[in-house]
């Protein structure tokens, strides 16, 4: 039997860790395909459930590849976790499979840009993917030389080896490059990859699929981008539950027979609709409730099991957010999300949790931000969907403010916040006092 790492019970060294590798295999006997609920295993087509309109348009738009014609350029944007990955890639599989069989060279380059860093390096990465995928070697070293050269590398390889080549830029905005230049790094790629083709630079029709969690991306793409670019736009709207129950029912395989209670996908769906129904949310939360299960030898996933990975799910989120974030950042989420553990909504105003983030670096004896500050730092976590910022007016007279509000449970943020121990000095009890002072000093 599996052991509890938090039971007091002594450990007892029994047997060889090969008898216990095949007791835990013995005792995993609910999960059968782990695979498919892996966030970002690529699954077969009829796994994919609706998406039917993105779907058609994505495809409408890049069938012409298949005639040997350039396709247009993208530009897909929506949450994360709400296929667009999954979407682009099931058609580009086919359109790939299209063109083998009619002798035209299409290619599918993939580069998720989060931690690509300066266009140089973007540059170099895109030639060291097709470069794998030609299987041939990148004729450039990596780092010493200009951009210049990394970019007539990846044409020269692009000429060599396609007809057609479809570059996929997922968290394009990530790409923001060196900041003593204006123009972003994305969009200077964005400029040069969408005029490739009509410069002579390359032979072979480039066409370029930009994806993002942010909708105002384009936004910041400069001038000269947006001319040479222009993007069909595909939007990725939210899931709701139903369809959240769908993808999981679509799923259900990747466990034995009867290893589910029925409230299990309901219960997963619900908890996933609540943020912004995020696909990959409720898949982790099936495969963790699963492991949960398993490592207490229950016979099946229960309800239970599915709120306790809620709670462990909703932990590691926080976790992985605030890891690499500045102190100043913590102070402000965490101060937000106090205001918004008491108002009873989720959410709270900004004015509000200024006050509360003065209490804190007050007592913590750390540098306090003006209020603008707060703002802007609260602003830029709303990337990573923990928290969403939404201007609000106080009436005609009195000006605007930010009302901030948590998809998960603001009581988890804070106790995973105060695990640090820099927090030490702030003592719950009295967090809640001044809170609750400032909630009734702004009814009055
Ligand atoms: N319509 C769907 N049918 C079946 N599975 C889906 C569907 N939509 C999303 N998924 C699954 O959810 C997970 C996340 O999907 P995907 O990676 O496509 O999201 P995304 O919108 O690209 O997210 P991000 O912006 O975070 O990259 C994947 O495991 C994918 O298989």
């Amino acid at each position: 039997m599996p052991k509890d790492p938090d039971s007091n019970t002594p450990s007892t060294q029994t047997g060889s860790i090969k008898d216990l590798i095949l007791e835990q295999e013995e005792s995993a006997s609910l999960i059968r395909n782990r695979s498919l609920l892996e966030p970002n295993e690529i699954v077969d087509e009829d796994r994919i459930v609706g998406r039917d309109f993105q779907l058609t348009e994505i495809t409408q738009h890049l069938r012409v590849a298949i005639n040997g014609e350039r396709p247009p350029n993208l530009f897909l944007y929506g949450p994360s976790g709400t296929g667009k990955s999954l979407i682009i890639n099931a058609v580009c599989q086919n359109i790939l499979e299209l063109c083998e069989s009619r002798d035209i060279r299409f290619g599918v380059i993939h580069m998720n840009c989060q931690n690509v860093g300066t266009l140089g390096s973007a540059v170099y990465e895109l030639a060291r993917k097709v470069s794998n995928d030609a299987g041939v070697p990148v004729e450039v070293p990596e780092h010493g030389i200009p951009t210049k050269k990394k970019w007539r590398e990846l044409y020269r390889l692009i000429d060599e080896h396609y007809d057609t080549v479809v570059f996929v830029l997922d968290e394009l905005d990530m790409l923001v490059g060196r900041r003593d230049i204006d123009e972003p790094a994305f969009s200077r790629l964005l400029y040069q990859l969408s005029r490739a083709g009509s410069s002579d630079e390359t032979r072979a029709n480039v066409s370029v699929t930009a994806i993002t969690n942010d909708a105002t991306m384009m936004g910041n793409v400069g001038s000269r981008a947006v001319s040479s670019f222009t993007p069909e736009d595909v939007h990725f709207n939210d899931y709701d539950a139903n369809q959240l129950r769908e993808i999981l029912y679509h799923r259900t395989d990747a466990f034995y027979e009867d290893a589910l209670s029925d409230d299990v996908i309901p219960l997963a769906a619900a908890f996933a609709a609540q943020t912004h129904g995020d696909a990959r949310k409720a898949i982790d939360l099936m495969r963790t409730a699963g492991s949960l299960a398993e490592r207490q030898g229950a016979d099946q996933v229960s309800e239970n099991h599915v709120r306790e990975a809620q709670d462990k799910v909703e932990k590691n989120r926080v976790l992985e957010v605030t890891r690499g974030i500045s102190t100043q950042k913590k102070l402000c989420l965490l101060a937000t999300a106090a205001v918004a553990r008491q108002t009873g909504t989720g959410t709270a105003k900004s004015p509000n949790g200024y006050t509360v983030y003065q209490y804190l670096t007050d007592t913590l004896d750390v540098d306090q931000y003006h209020q603008e500050t707060y703002v802007n730092k609260m602003k830029e976590l709303t990337t990573y969907s923990l928290v969403e910022s939404k201007r609000k007016s106080q009436g005609p007279h009195s000006g605007s403010y930010l009302e901030f509000s948590f998809g998960e449970n603001p009581a988890t943020i804070l106790d995973t916040l105060r695990e640090d121990s820099r927090f030490n000095d702030v003592h719950d009890d009295e967090l809640r006092s001044v809170v609750k002072a400032q909630l009734r000093k702004e009814s009055q």
